[in-house]
């Protein structure tokens, strides 16, 4: 049976002590794959990747929540992103992430359960400090540590200070998240974003560390000190470009230069990202008619890949480890109806996502929010599934997916083979599923088929940009999709039949999920048609919204022939 890696992770957990674990075990004996290859440049040129051919050894510092079961998932997700750092070679990673075992870890006072402000200089107090800094030492003998993840979000002064104390790089949440995106960024626009987000990362942590007379120093008497451009290298032309800036200014400048360079590129990706949206929504499919989009969005590892593949019958990269996907996949598929939809995959997301990660992956997340319908996947067997669910609530509103949208999405419950309260089911699912998989193999052999993006190419090349973005009149794509519909009795007996019906069946309201929910096992086949014929109800309930719109509008604009002919 299938072991979730968080379940993995809290059993190992649990086996250990309440000493803190110092046992580390990076091994780097079998190889994980990924389905495209992407070159073996360190990413962004993390100082972190020492040896580009292994992850990083990071030490885990943890501060302690209350109550213990916050503190217990708190730690288990640092602890996957932890050992979710790694960047593939030659399509592959190093190490499954199944056998990889826990990175060493520390739950340590927390500054801020004491007094509302953490410590200014080091977050930390000086005690925690000293008791961190013996661990790394007592690990420094057994095995190398690179750098020291601190699950919280620091300033770049209190980095810089433990950097010193420690004599380790130090990440916080931020920074590690955006390392992982950098590391698992495939296509040249997830890289493009991550080194952008990397990038405004690292100028909102810039400070100065060497003051006068070679001492670490921070704050205005670094700043003072000017840097000549010739001896440092600014890149500048001559003798004059950067002369007399402060080293602090020269990095702003190169940053802020290469941040321009990668907004113009990002930006033409989303030029044509825009295009492809048009023509699939003009001329998708084969027959001329448009393709509606429903994303798949969700907390990160919640199953979305897995559940996109297991829908459309097509094989996207999945793992346990966090942020296995960092682009956009479209993947196409028949509903029971004889629709076809493209579904699409992309970025999950995490608790205190951060903010630059949201600006620059822009681009990507427009997707989301463009899509005709949602359909957010969350892992029932997690401990903390409000938190997640409102995650990813925020997320949206932050990426200006409207509310109606918000109100029509589709709940899907994945992993119900690992939930609690299906811990008696699983084994008649398991009993009953070869049968079942069969089946269902079946339909979906006959239904689905992989969106050739060659053919979206081919398509979008047949408009010219102008064409393509003006020419809007009597396109369906400017419509408005009021997904949140309230039916008068009257309207609703006037909705087929078979959609009422398979939606009184589907939707089942609960207090938690105020929308419809469907429970799915992605791996396992399970919920998959239930969740076909949703997105199908709920397609068709907005094309009969749009339809009725029409009606109204054209009545208003155009009089009928009678009534003006009784005007003239
Ligand atoms: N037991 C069980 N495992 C599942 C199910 N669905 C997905 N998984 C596993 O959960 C892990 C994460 O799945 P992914 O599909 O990569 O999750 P994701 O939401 O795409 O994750 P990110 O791309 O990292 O955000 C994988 O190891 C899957 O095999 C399920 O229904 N049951
Ligand atoms: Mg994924």
């Amino acid at each position: 049976m299938l072991l979730r890696s968080s379940t993995r992770i809290r059993k190992l957990l649990s086996s250990q002590t309440q000493t803190p674990s110092l046992s580390f075990s990076f091994s780097s004996t079998t190889t994980s794959r990924r389905k495209k290859n992407k070159d073996d440049s360190d990413p962004n040129g993390s100082v972190l990747f020492v040896d580009p051919s292994r992850a990083p050894k990071l030490f885990v510092v943890q501060p302690r929540l209350r109550p213990q079961p916050v503190l217990d998932s708190k730690l288990e997700e640092a602890l996957n992103l932890a050992n979710s750092l790694e960047q593939p070679r030659d399509g592959f990673y190093e190490e499954e992430f199944e056998s990889k075992g826990l990175p060493p870890h520390l739950v340590v006072q927390n500054p801020a359960i004491r007094s509302t402000r953490a410590h200014a200089d080091a977050y930390f107090g000086p005690g925690t400090v000293d008791n961190i800094k013996c661990h790394l030492r007592a690990l420094e003998t057994e095995s190398g540590i690179e750098a020291v993840f601190i699950n919280a979000i620091l300033s770049g002064i209190q980095l810089r200070n433990l950097e010193v104390a420690w004599g380790k790089p130090v990440l916080d949440r931020v920074g590690l998240i955006i390392e992982i995106f950098n590391a698992h960024a495939e296509t040249k626009e997830a890289k493009l974003q991550a080194e952008l987000a990397a990038l405004m990362y690292k100028k909102t942590r810039l400070v100065r560390v060497r003051g006068p007379g070679g001492r670490l120093t921070f704050g205005q008497s670094g700043e003072a000190e000017v840097v000549s451009a010739r001896g440092r290298g600014s890149g500048g032309r001559g003798f004059i470009s950067g002369a007399g800036e402060t080293e602090l200014q020269l990095q702003r400048r190169r940053i802020q230069e290469r941040r321009n360079s990668l907004l113009m590129q990002i930006e033409e990706v989303r030029c044509t990202r825009a295009l492809q949206r048009l023509s699939r929504k003009r001329h998708g499919c084969s027959s001329g008619q448009g393709l509606a989009t429903v994303a798949i969005v969700g907390y990160t590892n919640a199953g979305k890949s897995t559940l996109v593949s297991a829908l459309s019958d097509t094989d996207l990269y999945s793992d346990n480890r966090l942020f296995a996907t960092v682009d956009t996949r479209l993947r196409s598929v028949i509903l029971p109806s004889g629709r076809k939809v493209l579904l699409s995959d992309t970025v999950g997301f995490i608790s205190d996502l951060p903010v630059q990660l949201v600006d620059a992956f822009h681009a990507t997340l427009e997707e989301v929010a463009e899509a005709d319908l949602l359909v957010h996947v969350m892992d029932s067997s997690a401990h903390d599934l409000e938190e997640h669910r409102s995650t990813v609530l925020q997320v949206l509103q932050q990426i200006g997916v409207s509310e109606d949208k918000i109100q029509n999405m589709i709940e899907v419950w994945n992993k119900i083979d690992l939930s609690e309260e299906n811990v008696g089911g699983i084994e008649s699912i398991e009993a009953d599923d070869e049968e079942y998989l069969t089946e269902a193999d079946n339909d979906y052999e006959e239904v689905s088929e992989e969106y050739n993006e060659d053919e979206e190419e081919d398509e979008l090349s047949k408009f010219s940009s102008s064409e393509s973005l003006d020419d809007d009149d009597d396109d369906d794509s400017n419509c408005h999709y009021s997904g949140n519909v309230e039916y008068s009795e009257e309207e609703y007996d006037s909705i087929a039949p078979s959609v009422q019906s398979r939606g009184h069946d589907i939707c089942k309201m609960t207090e938690m999920s105020p929308g419809c929910h469907v429970k799915t096992s992605a791996v396992m086949g399970v919920g998959l048609q239930e969740l076909l014929q949703l997105i199908d109800q709920k397609l068709e309930e907005q094309r009969n919204v749009v339809q009725r719109s029409f009606g109204f509008f054209d009545r208003k604009w155009r009089p009928s022939l009678s009534e003006t002919s009784t005007d003239q």
